[in-house]
């Protein structure tokens, strides 16, 4: 048995800091090896005792982490668990958690299943030995912070692991006891019960078992209502895991997904609305790595959980309708990416500095002064042959600005016309747009470029060499050189002139669209300067300052192609 949990609150640069110690470190048979880890640690001699080792958690209301050296290493966690040939549940789920977690995983496999959306065909343990001398790579050398269980086939392997957890003790275990997937396939039998109850669970700082588990652990006790469920985390407790979080995801007739968790003196009920869905595979195992991993970051107990269900949740929700497999259990996505993808048949082109040619840029004011609509516009526009849009909304309402990017999003998928938004990456990130222009004093790009991700195409308004170089630093994909002429969409801004367009063209290593100023009358001479980089013209006054602008975007297409610079 671990001995019991020892809380207490000490001030230390006048803060207080929740002190947690022992861990299960300190269970029967731990030797003394400690290391220093990512999380504020502070070893703790109780009663004489050197063998305990604790650390200091985050407060649940805005924790602060000790010194700035403890913040240098990479939160991990390490999962023992079976692979999931679907790679849905098992080791590939816990990979994929953390890794939306943001923690460092690595991985002791103790099982092969063959297994799909159908059920579990086939299951192969790995050799007792042989995940002695996982563990025993991962933890000699690499600062785990959590190890989290799964699949743990046999009474052999589990001894191992216990053993192996004694000699590499780490700051927290979390133990998911895994015994039937929901297909109903036995993935650990009954005869691992003796051994969990006494010899894994008391290490544990959390357990995480599904009602048939914990049915299982308490010797087929009936597990129908939430009642039950609280009565089965007070005696899951007695048997001496610190946490007790008995799951509800197949409790009968329930609304909500219900959680109970219980710490020896608290019952916690977490509930999250029940998300309609066949693709279910996994959210234990995601459920249990994600808890690791906030564990790993340094979280109390229950912010960990509690984010850590509310991460599932929303993983659900974003899945709900997600194809993979013809079985009636289907995985769900992480990482949050594959919807955008199976859904949207136009998808985003990759950027092609031709697309550059005439590029209209809205104006919210001109708009407003002429009737129409900023769909409106951007459909003009794209009639009449613009080959990029840019959405420069100075003065809308972040809500109606966000609606019309989807809706002219929209229509420039169908066009096959890349869609940037000005200024707001935020906006950009939520309606999916192709990308961002930045002015000098906006988001610098290189933190556009680390929010928006590889694909997306970031511009960058550049008036000197010293400019264009710093843009393709930070990972720009084209400059924005202006303003070429004087303008009067821009207050106080500085005209660099032909020459100094030049200058930027010949120092860049991105492509380069001119601005400012420029329409029918001078877009030709623009053109004319003749550097390779220059692939085109953005225009705002000379397309939507005018009555019609797709007759102003058709004219000023005909002088571009006419100058027969830059076009495809
Ligand atoms: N449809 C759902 N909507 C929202 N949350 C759910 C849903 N199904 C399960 N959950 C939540 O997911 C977590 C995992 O619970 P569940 O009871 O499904 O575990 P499990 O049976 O061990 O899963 P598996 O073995 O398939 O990996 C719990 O927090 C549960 O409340
Ligand atoms: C390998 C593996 N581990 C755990 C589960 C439980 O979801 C599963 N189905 N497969
Ligand atoms: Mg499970």
């Amino acid at each position: 048995m671990a001995s019991a949990t020892f809380l207490s609150t000490l001030s230390l640069a006048n803060k207080n800091y929740l002190l947690l110690t022992p861990t299960h470190a300190c269970a029967k048979g731990y030797t003394n090896n400690f290391r220093v880890s990512n999380l504020p640690s502070i070893v703790v001699r109780k009663e004489g005792s050197v063998r305990s080792q604790g650390f200091v958690a985050m407060q649940e209301k805005g924790g602060s982490t000790l010194s700035d050296d403890s913040r240098t290493k990479t939160p991990h966690v390490l999962t023992v668990a079976g692979s999931d040939s679907g790679a849905g549940a098992g080791i590939q789920a816990d990979l994929k958690a953390c890794a939306a977690r943001g923690v460092y995983c690595s991985t002791v496999i103790t099982a092969l299943t063959a297994q799909n959306t159908i059920g579990v065909q086939g299951a192969s343990n790995v050799p007792e030995d042989f995940v002695a001398q996982q563990l025993k790579s991962v933890l000699s050398d690499m600062q785990v912070d959590v190890v989290k269980t799964g699949m743990l086939p046999s009474v052999g392997i589990v001894k191992t692991l216990c053993r192996t957890l004694r000699e590499y003790p780490v700051h927290a275990l979390v133990v998911d006891p895994v015994m039937v997937s929901t297909s109903g396939d036995v993935l650990a039998g009954p005869s691992i019960l003796s051994t969990f109850r006494e010899e894994l669970l008391p290490m544990a700082d959390i357990i995480t078992p599904n009602l048939k588990e914990a049915s299982a652990l308490l010797n087929g006790m009936q597990l129908e209502t939430v009642d039950d469920m609280r009565s089965a985390a007070r005696l899951l407790h007695n048997m001496g895991p610190k946490n007790v979080l008995v799951k509800g995801g197949d409790l009968p007739d329930s609304l909500d997904a219900v959680d109970i968790l219980y710490n020896g003196h608290n019952f916690y009920e977490l509930r999250s609305p029940r998300i309609r869905t066949r693709n279910t595979h996994g959210t234990g195992c995601s459920l249990a790595s994600s808890i690791a991993a906030e564990v790993a970051k340094g979280y109390p107990m229950l912010s960990a959980v509690k984010v850590a269900k509310r991460f599932v949740e929303t993983a659900l929700d974003y899945s709900k309708e997600i194809v993979i497999g013809n079985g009636p259990q289907g995985p769900f996505d992480h990482l949050l990416r594959l919807k955008s993808h199976s859904q949207d048949c136009h998808r985003q082109q990759p950027f092609d500095p031709s697309d550059l040619f005439l590029y209209a840029v809205t104006d919210s004011r001109m708009n407003k002064r002429w009737g129409r609509s900023i769909v409106d516009a951007v459909k003009a526009a794209i009639d009449g042959g613009a080959t990029i849009i840019q959405l420069r909304e100075k003065d809308a309402e972040t809500k109606d600005f966000l609606e019309s990017a989807k809706a002219c999003l929209r229509i420039c998928r169908l066009h096959g016309v890349p869609l940037l938004i000005n200024d707001r990456v935020d906006v950009a990130i939520a309606c999916d747009a192709d990308g961002v222009h930045v002015g000098q004093s906006d988001m610098p790009a290189c933190v556009a470029r680390t929010l928006l991700g590889p694909e997306k195409i970031i511009g960058v308004s550049c008036k000197t060499p010293e400019q264009a170089e710093q843009a393709w630093v930070d990972g720009a994909d084209y400059i924005g050189c202006g303003g070429v002429y004087p303008t009067n969409t821009k207050e106080n801004n500085i005209t660099v002139g032909l020459n100094g367009l030049k200058t930027v063209c010949m120092a860049s290593k991105l492509p380069v669209v001119a601005i400012g100023g420029i329409g029918v009358s001078n877009a030709r001479a623009v053109m004319e300067i003749r550097t390779p980089n220059l692939k085109g013209v953005a225009v705002v006054s000379a397309l939507f300052d005018r009555e019609c602008v797709q007759t102003e975007t058709r004219k000023l297409h005909e002088v571009l192609l006419g100058s027969n610079i830059g076009s495809t």
